[in-house]
């Protein structure tokens, strides 16, 4: 299958390098980067089938934009690792996704070939928009800017209101839209539809075959008026084609479909609009996956590596465990969401194109009528799920917390201020790993808390998960969240039955002297670790899983102010103006003048690594819970 060839990539460091090359040799510069990423990716996991997806792309792009004056904007940035071996970065790709090594997004400190930092989808093509026009203001009135979107961004209402902007400019933008039919799961909703009739339609293509060939009669006529009409034939084209689709009518000259595995046809078409004028879509149509037959059979699978894997089977290496393990957050989220909507038929679920993400795919394939994938689309689906509410269903609306940033004012405008019961169920909350910065769910405890009418809650472990999906949707109980992390809880036994949780009450989970813990969600463990080394050292701590930020369970704060005068805090989200910060509040304002401390997350990004190196680097592991504990005592 991949072959350790790299003669030709051994000779480019640089696009400039990539641009000494005959066209004749790209198609081999394509084969050799392409295995060189399953190579990597194989023993380094990462995103995988959208790289491999755009291998072509990337490569007639470099070869005929004068990148990095040029300037290329992925969209999300989940495919550009093609991108970043030719820039530069080949050297450093194995460290892709690691602590101290390259990100696996786009970012513009670390190459001036990112010229937009991404990571959260359908962003580029306002991004590119902004970078054309400030080049012109600058009087850069050379410089291209190209933005890449996947027809899943597309779906995203951002990239929309960009589209609608750009097409009134007076811009050069180019907006290449990388149709490969799916997002992470299958793409879903009308423009995929679309995409998928423009590609099929036999109207539209007998049109367009029209047009072409009334272009190759015009191009019988006289050699001066044929290098005029050749010159012009993309004008040409685009106005007989005018109004015959979405994106022409919209304002854009549209170009396609091509086949965007063609690498020399693409170098042809990109030279082209490279020199025409006003915004312009060109439509490329891809396999995700391509060239890697496991990840071309199984695109969500292979949209990020499941594991190192052997590139010539695609078999994925697991450690088997010894002993059962606990299961994921997202899957008991998964498996509770259908047992509690077997029992009440008044509840939907909703997902932005994460189905198989948070595991709302188990509803999906069961009831099918009642669960919702409305595409990339965070704040449509917290306005929707206000819109079921409103009549009388429970929706709870599964979201990864850094994409519920999105979401804000839909929160606060359309379900808190109704006072409506959606329940907001934040996947990924906390420190994600090797996404990094960008996906890193460490706003929401902050920015919800703030929030009238709404439940704030953060489970410690897989069962309190359950016991708060199965609170959240009793009567009357309003806007109600639910944070939880990636990855695994604790419990192997967690399929207990349901019990309610008293809203805004928490939990002792050990009795002390010394020093008063409070935590919040899944760190709560971090904290009993710490608890029981202490022990050891005849350190003596009086732990409480609080499980709400709001409300706060003012009984075990009242407490804690009477027998304390030593406090922390630990959560996984930003210190400022997140848990700790309610407490320290509440604390204050009753008079409490001992010592208090805030573990979380700090002022500032934290970059990718893996989740553990994250929270040493943080300071709430369990080492660093216990060395803060010492410090204070
Ligand atoms: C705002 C936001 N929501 C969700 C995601 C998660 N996400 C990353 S890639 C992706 C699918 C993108 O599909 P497409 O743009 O077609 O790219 P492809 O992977 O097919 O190349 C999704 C849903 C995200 N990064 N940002
Ligand atoms: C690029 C992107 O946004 C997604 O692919 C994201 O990386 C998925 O994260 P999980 O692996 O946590 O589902
Ligand atoms: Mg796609």
């Amino acid at each position: 299958m991949a072959e350790a060839q790299t003669q030709l990539l051994d000779k480019i460091e640089y696009p400039r390098d990539l641009r000494k090359l005959s066209e004749k040799e790209l198609p081999d510069v394509c084969t050799e980067l392409r295995n060189y990423i399953i190579r990597e990716v194989s023993s380094n996991p990462g995103h995988f089938g959208a790289s491999l997806g755009v291998i072509e792309l990337t490569v007639a792009l470099h070869y005929v934009y004068q990148t990095p004056y040029d300037q290329l904007v992925w969209d999300v940035g989940h495919q550009a690792y093609g991108h970043k071996i030719l820039t530069g970065r080949r050297k450093k790709f194995h460290t892709n996704r690691r602590i101290g090594g390259i990100s696996g997004f786009p970012k513009i400190a670390e190459s001036e070939f990112d010229a937009f930092g991404v990571g959260h989808s359908s962003t580029s093509i306002s991004a590119a928009l902004g970078l054309m026009l400030a080049a012109k203001i600058k009087g850069e009135t050379d410089r291209k800017v190209v933005a890449i979107i996947g027809d899943g961004a597309m779906t995203g209402g951002m990239a929309f209101e960009g589209l609608n902007n750009a097409a009134t400019s007076n811009s050069d933008i180019l907006v290449i839209l990388n149709d490969n039919n799916m997002a992470i799961d299958p793409a879903v909703g009308g423009l995929n539809n679309y995409l998928v009739q423009m590609q099929t339609s036999p109207a539209y293509n007998r049109l367009k075959s029209d047009v072409w060939k009334i272009l190759g009669k015009l191009n019988k006529v006289g050699p001066k008026a044929r290098q005029v009409l050749q010159q012009h034939q993309h004008a040409l084209k685009s106005v007989l084609l005018r109004n015959s689709n979405l994106f022409e009518s919209f304002g854009f000259r549209y170009f396609g479909p091509v086949d965007g595995h063609d690498v020399n046809a693409m170098v042809k078409i990109l030279s082209d609009l490279r020199n025409i004028e006003g915004p312009k879509l060109l439509h490329v149509i891809t396999k995700k996956g391509k060239g890697f037959a496991p990840a071309e059979e199984n695109a969500t699978k292979w949209h990020a590596a499941p594991g190192k894997f052997d590139i010539r089977t695609g078999e994925v290496f697991v450690d088997m465990p010894l002993k059962p393990s606990a299961p994921k957050y997202q899957d008991v989220f998964g498996k509770t969401i259908v047992e509690l909507a077997e029992k009440n038929e008044k509840i939907a679920a909703i997902t932005p194109a994460m189905p198989t993400g948070c595991s709302l795919n188990l509803m999906m394939q069961k009831m099918p009528e009642r669960t919702f994938d409305v595409g990339i689309a965070e704040q449509h689906a917290v306005t929707f799920a206000a819109g079921l509410a409103a009549n009388n269903l429970v929706p709870f609306c599964n979201i990864y917390s850094s994409f519920m940033q999105r979401s804000y004012d839909q929160i606060i405008h359309d379900v808190a201020l109704q006072n409506l019961n959606v329940v907001l169920c934040l996947d990924r909350a906390g420190l994600v790993g090797a996404d990094g910065a960008t996906h890193h769910g460490v706003f929401d405890l902050a920015f919800l808390r703030n929030i009238p009418n709404l439940t704030v809650s953060a489970p410690m472990d897989e069962i309190d998960l359950r016991n708060l999906m199965y609170t959240a949707q009793l009567p009357d109980m309003g806007p109600f969240s639910i944070r939880y992390p990636r990855g695994k809880g604790v419990h192997v036994e967690w399929d207990v039955p349901f019990s309610e949780i008293p809203v805004g009450k928490g939990k002792e989970i050990a009795q002390g002297t010394d020093v008063a813990v409070l935590s919040i969600g899944h760190p709560g463990n971090f904290v009993k670790e710490a608890t029981e080394t202490l022990n050891n050292e005849n350190i003596s701590v009086q732990h409480y899983d609080m499980r709400f930020v709001k409300p706060l369970d003012t009984e075990i704060l009242d407490s804690v102010l009477a027998k304390f005068d030593k406090v922390i805090t630990v959560e996984d989200g930003v210190i400022n103006g997140g848990f700790g910060s309610a407490v320290m509040e509440y604390l204050m304002e009753k008079g409490y003048s001992g010592k208090f401390k805030r573990l979380g997350i700090p002022d500032r990004f934290i970059d990718q690594g893996t989740p553990e190196e994250l929270y040493r680097e943080c300071g709430f592991d369990s080492d660093g819970i216990c060395w803060e504990i010492r410090d204070m005592i």
